[in-house]
C-alpha cells in the first residue's frame, strides 16, 4: 500500500469533524504516522486543541492504548498529560481522540539550538520533569517502552504553559500490572519483540528481554545524556542497527568508553544512576527518589538555582513543576483527607 493508499483515510486540512457535543475543523497538520496522525483543531467556540486520528487500516489500534493511559493519569491529576476532552470518529476512515495542544517537542528544542543542545540547568530541570512523569505513567500501572526526546513536549506559552514537560504517545505502552484484583507484575515473556527506538533503548529491550520499569529510566537516562553534551556516541548508527548500539551501551560501562561517555556531564552524579539502574531487575521497583536526589545534587553541584530559566524562556524565572511541590501537595491532600497517596501506589502493590 502507497503512503498516499494509507492516508488518504485520514482528514483532510479545512474538514469538519463532528462528535454528540461538537464540531471540530481540522487547521494543521502537526505530525504523522502510518496509519495515523495528530492535527491541530479548532472548536465551534474558537478554542484549539490537538486530535489524534487513527486510520481504520491499521492493524494493531493503538489510540485505545492513549485513552486508557490518559484516563489514567487524570484520575491521579498528573500535571504531565494531556487531558482527553472528547473522542469520536468517521465510520470507514478513522477514530479520534482530541486532548490538550502542547507546545515543542524536546527534540525540536534541542535541534534549533547552536550548539544542538541544552544548558546543564535546562537539562536537569527537563529530566526532573520527565522523571515524575515516567513515576506517574508507572503508578497507574503502565510502561511507555518508547522514551525519546520527541515524546516530551512542552505546553503552549500563549496557555502560559511552556515550563511545564508533558509526555506523549502511549502506542508503544504495556501494562505491566495483573489484571488480578492483587495488581501483581504480570509474568514476563521469554522473550519479546524488540519496541521502541534503538538509540534509547535500554539494553535489556534491545536483547529483546521482557521490558520493566527500570528499562523506561535507562531510556530517560540516554535522551538526559543527549540532551546535556549534544550527542550519544552511537548517533551515527541507524534503528537497524541494534547490535552495534547495545555493544556501545555495553562499553560505556567501563574503562575508556565510560570517561568519553561521561565528558561534559556532571561525572559523579550521572555514574551514580547509571550504577543504580544497572543493579535493577525484571521486579525491581526503581527508588525515583533516589534518582532525583542525584539530579538535585547535580544542580547543587553546577549551580543551577532553582528558579534559574529554561533555555526556551530565557526571560522569565523557571516556574515548572517540580519533586518538592508534588509532595507538598499530596500531604496537603492526605492531610485533608481527599485523595489518596497514588504517587506511591506502584512502589507498595505492583
Ligand atoms: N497534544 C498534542 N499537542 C500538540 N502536538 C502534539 C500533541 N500530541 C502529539 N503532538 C505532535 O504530534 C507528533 C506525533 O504525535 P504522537 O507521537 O502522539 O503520534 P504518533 O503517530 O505515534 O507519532 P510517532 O510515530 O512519530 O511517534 C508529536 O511528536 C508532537 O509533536
Amino acid at each position: 500500500m502507497s503512503e498516499e493508499e494509507k492516508n488518504d483515510k485520514l482528514p483532510a486540512t479545512g474538514e469538519i469533524l463532528c462528535t454528540k457535543r461538537h464540531k471540530y475543523e481540522a487547521a494543521k497538520l502537526l505530525g504523522k504516522g502510518g496509519f495515523g496522525a495528530v492535527f491541530l483543531v479548532k472548536r465551534e467556540d474558537g478554542e484549539n486543541f490537538a486530535m489524534k486520528c487513527e486510520s481504520y487500516d491499521v492493524k494493531k489500534q493503538v489510540l485505545s492504548m492513549d485513552c486508557k493511559v490518559l484516563r489514567g493519569t487524570f484520575l491521579i491529576q498528573s500535571p504531565h498529560f494531556c487531558q482527553v476532552l472528547d473522542r469520536g470518529k468517521v465510520v470507514d476512515r478513522f477514530r479520534f481522540l482530541i486532548m490538550k495542544l502542547v507546545g515543542r517537542n524536546l527534540w525540536d528544542l534541542r535541534i534549533d539550538r547552536e550548539p544542538p543542545k541544552f544548558t546543564l540547568n535546562t537539562s536537569l530541570k527537563a529530566a526532573e520533569q520527565c522523571l515524575m512523569a515516567i513515576q506517574d505513567l508507572h503508578s497507574v500501572g503502565y510502561l511507555h517502552r518508547d522514551i525519546k526526546p520527541g515524546n516530551f513536549a512542552v505546553g503552549r506559552p500563549e496557555a502560559n504553559e511552556h515550563h511545564n514537560v508533558f509526555m506523549l504517545d502511549f502506542g508503544l505502552c504495556r501494562k505491566f500490572a495483573g489484571e488480578s484484583t492483587d495488581k501483581d507484575l504480570r509474568m514476563p515473556r521469554a522473550t519479546a519483540p524488540f519496541r521502541g527506538t534503538t538509540r534509547y533503548a535500554s539494553m535489556a529491550a534491545l536483547r529483546q528481554i521482557e521490558q520493566s520499569r527500570k528499562d523506561d529510566i535507562e531510556a530517560w537516562l540516554y535522551m538526559v545524556v543527549e540532551w546535556t553534551v549534544g550527542f550519544l556516541p552511537w548517533r551515527r548508527l541507524k534503528g537497524q542497527d541494534k547490535e552495534e548500539v547495545l555493544r556501545w551501551k555495553e562499553d560505556i560501562r567501563t574503562g575508556e568508553a565510560y570517561e568519553d561517555f561521561m565528558q561534559g556531564l556532571p561525572k559523579r552524579q550521572f555514574t551514580e544512576i547509571m550504577r543504580y539502574v544497572d543493579t535493577l531487575e525484571y521486579h525491581s521497583i526503581p527508588d525515583y527518589d533516589y534518582v532525583h536526589y542525584c539530579l538535585q545534587h547535580a544542580c547543587k553541584q553546577n549551580n543551577c538555582g532553582p528558579t534559574d530559566p529554561l533555555d526556551w524562556d530565557p526571560g522569565s524565572k523557571y516556574h515548572g513543576p517540580t519533586f518538592a511541590d508534588r509532595e507538598k501537595k499530596q500531604k496537603i491532600a492526605i492531610a485533608a483527607g481527599k485523595a489518596k497517596d497514588t504517587s506511591k501506589e506502584g512502589s507498595k502493590e505492583f
